[in-house]
């Protein structure tokens, strides 16, 4: 019914483990914009963890860009106090990345809980992240708890989307809590409900320790800062661990809770939610998803399988100041300590000198990585148009796999594959055709469609995702009017009819601009990108053509033309022959010009053509 004041708890947690059935593990999932934030501020503020002169809009998101973007990168986790019917519990609040491109960690940190939270904005009902949020929370077998958030807003209709809620979770409709984040109001009544309907977790304590890894970061001062969740037995600090997956052992220097700063405990039991410290200085080393048990008596089976994370999208960095470089490198390896899911090797282009090409889990985490870069260590940089990762199976069976267009094999080719994902879209259904329209120009195919309500559809298809990695959802917003909402998934890879499209300057190809394009859309993308270029190059002395080929046939040619000199001009008068002789001459000059050297380029030209088509679709994310 009310918080504990919380030094209070605290000493009562310090000494030892919280008894698991004093414990509520719970996450909160909803819909971008939905309030997830400013509902997480107001259980800080309710439960006392945070009082009001250290509160800050979006408390839990701690890194700048996240607070300025509005979204939760990493995974964080708050212990909060909280009494019903005079027994004190221990909350644990775990916020879970919303993006697409982490899914992989929201289900870990999905993994860590008993419960969540499902909130829909009452004036907005239930969108397409509500959906792929509630699927993953019933894959982990959470209990669900259906809240209405907003409820203070005008437009807000509590009735109808507390009957689409019902009807989605498999309640009664007055079962759905009505909530303001905003104002606080039944939030209340939200943690009530918490620690009554979410069950305490299990787990054996006298068994061997198990901990699943649900997030680390890397800390200047600390060094790694992993953050677990007990499943069995215990952890208590200056004892051996082991990581599972790579049989590292580390000694456990500090061990304790988040509330809402860290709070060093004598230990974690079952149930628990907190962090370890170990000294090692590379998130590599311990990485979301493994399992932490005891060096001395060891677990034999770790929790669920680990999985490495997978590069979905490639980019080429460069630094727009060559000398950059080295500082380049750096920043790459320092960023890189705190991003297990980042990979790059060094790479050369014709046209942008020396840079990295580097893997991302999609465009957004480029974009954030793109950002931090420029931001935290001032380079300025020019990324490549984005390009996702590509089988060729050659005739001899050997199988490439390309990274960067510019190393598409060119000999007989048998197969090409790309990955593709299941999106779900959900829209008004008046916009269908329109959803239809996009998804098929993207070479998508219709696996369903479903009425959520009378005016609401959700529907679901297989698409490349080279196809909606780049302005999908920016298409798809602006074809109904803002209302359509997206989440995509990853489901393999599937065989194309794929070319490879070079840009030739003077006949020489231009590395930077080599694209890997469906068959049908080469032409097009050809004509674009010369077109493009012939505006962006200055003309010069003599002739300059741009081509588009695949293989060794042109596709598409502009053409730079010359700044014709006046030769003419101090020869007035005078008869017709001299004129032609001057101009035979002038013709004699280009022609060697066109054959001698290579096209005066500014870098800008490459930088404006490269950088207007790679927009990420900034909110497509899964909150
Ligand atoms: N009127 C009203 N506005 C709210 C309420 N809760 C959140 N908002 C507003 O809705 C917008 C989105 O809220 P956030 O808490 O940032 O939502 P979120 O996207 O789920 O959270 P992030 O993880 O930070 O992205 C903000 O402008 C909030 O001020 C509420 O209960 N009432």
């Amino acid at each position: 019914m009310s918080p504990i004041p919380s030094a209070a708890l605290n000493q009562r947690i310090l000494p030892a483990a919280t008894p698991p059935e004093l414990l509520r593990n719970f996450c909160i999932i909803a819909h971008i914009d939905h309030g997830k934030s400013t509902l997480a501020d107001r259980m800080l503020q309710l439960t006392g963890v945070v009082d009001a002169r250290q509160m800050r809009a979006q408390y839990l998101d701690r890194m700048d860009i996240e607070r300025e973007r509005g979204i939760t990168i990493k995974s964080q986790a708050v212990r909060m106090p909280w009494e019903l019917d005079g027994t004190p519990f221990a909350l644990n609040m775990i916020d879970t990345p919303g993006h697409v491109d982490f899914t992989y960690e929201v289900s870990r940190s999905l993994a860590a809980c008993e419960g969540a939270v499902l909130l829909v904005d009452a004036a907005q009902g239930i969108e397409a992240q509500t959906l792929a949020n509630l699927y993953l929370a019933m894959e982990n077998d959470l209990t669900i708890v259906p809240v209405l958030n907003k409820i203070d807003l005008p437009a807000a209709q509590p009735e109808k989307y507390a009957e689409e809620l019902a009807k989605l979770v498999g309640c009664e409709p007055e079962e759905v809590l009505r909530v303001s984040g905003k104002t606080g109001a039944g939030v209340t009544e939200l943690l009530d409900r918490i620690v009554a309907t979410i069950p305490a977790p299990g787990g054996d304590p006298g068994a061997p320790a198990r901990a699943m890894i649900f997030d680390s970061v890397y800390d200047t001062y600390r060094g790694v800062v992993t953050y677990v969740r007990v499943k069995d037995g215990s952890l208590s600090p200056r004892e051996k661990i082991v990581m599972m997956s790579t049989r590292a052992t580390h000694e456990l220097l500090e061990i304790g809770v988040i509330s809402p700063e860290p709070v060093p405990t004598q230990g974690l039991g079952v149930g628990e939610v907190g962090y370890l410290i170990t000294g090692v200085k590379d998130v590599r080393q311990s990485r979301v998803g493994d399992t932490v048990t005891n060096a001395a008596k060891p677990a034999s089976e770790s929790l669920g399988a680990y999985q490495d994370p997978r590069p979905m999208v490639f980019s080429g960095l460069y630094p727009i100041d060559g000398s950059d470089y080295p500082v380049l490198r750096d920043a790459l390896d320092r960023l890189k300590l705190n991003d297990a899911a980042l990979n790059y090797e060094p790479e050369t282009s014709v046209a942008l000198g020396f840079g990295f090409r580097v893997g991302f889990l999609g465009l957004l985490h480029l974009e954030i990585v793109r950002e931090r870069l420029e931001r935290e260590f001032d380079l300025d940089l020019i990324s490549t148009a984005p390009n996702v990762v590509y089988e060729v199976t050659l005739e001899d069976r050997s199988v490439v796999t390309v990274t960067n267009p510019s190393e598409f094999p060119g000999g007989k080719i048998m197969e090409v594959r790309e990955p593709v994902v299941r999106a779900t879209i959900l829209c008004p259904s008046e916009f269908i055709g329109s959803v239809m329209e996009l998804c098929q120009a993207r070479r998508g195919d219709l696996l369903g469609m479903d009425y959520l309500s009378e005016d609401r559809v959700e529907m679901r298809y297989t698409l490349p995702l080279a196809e909606i990695v780049f302005d999908f959802f920016d298409q798809l917003k602006s074809k109904t009017r803002g209302y359509a909402s997206l989440d995509y998934e990853p489901v393999g890879e599937q065989a194309a009819d794929l070319v490879k499209v070079d840009i030739l300057l003077q006949g020489e190809q231009v590395d930077a601009f080599s694209s890997i394009v469906h068959k049908e859309k080469a032409y097009a993308y050809g004509v674009m990108m010369a077109g493009k270029l012939k505006d962006l190059i200055p003309r010069q002395q003599f002739e300059v053509p741009i081509q588009a080929a695949v293989g060794a046939r042109v596709i598409a040619r502009e053409t730079i033309r010359a700044i014709r000199k006046d030769v003419l001009a101090k020869c007035y008068g005078g008869d017709i022959t001299r004129k032609r002789k001057l101009l035979e001459k002038q013709k004699e000059g280009k022609k060697r010009m066109k054959t001698i050297g290579r096209v005066d380029v500014p870098q800008e030209a490459f930088i404006a053509a490269l950088s207007s088509d790679s927009a990420a679709p900034k909110d497509a994310k899964r909150k």
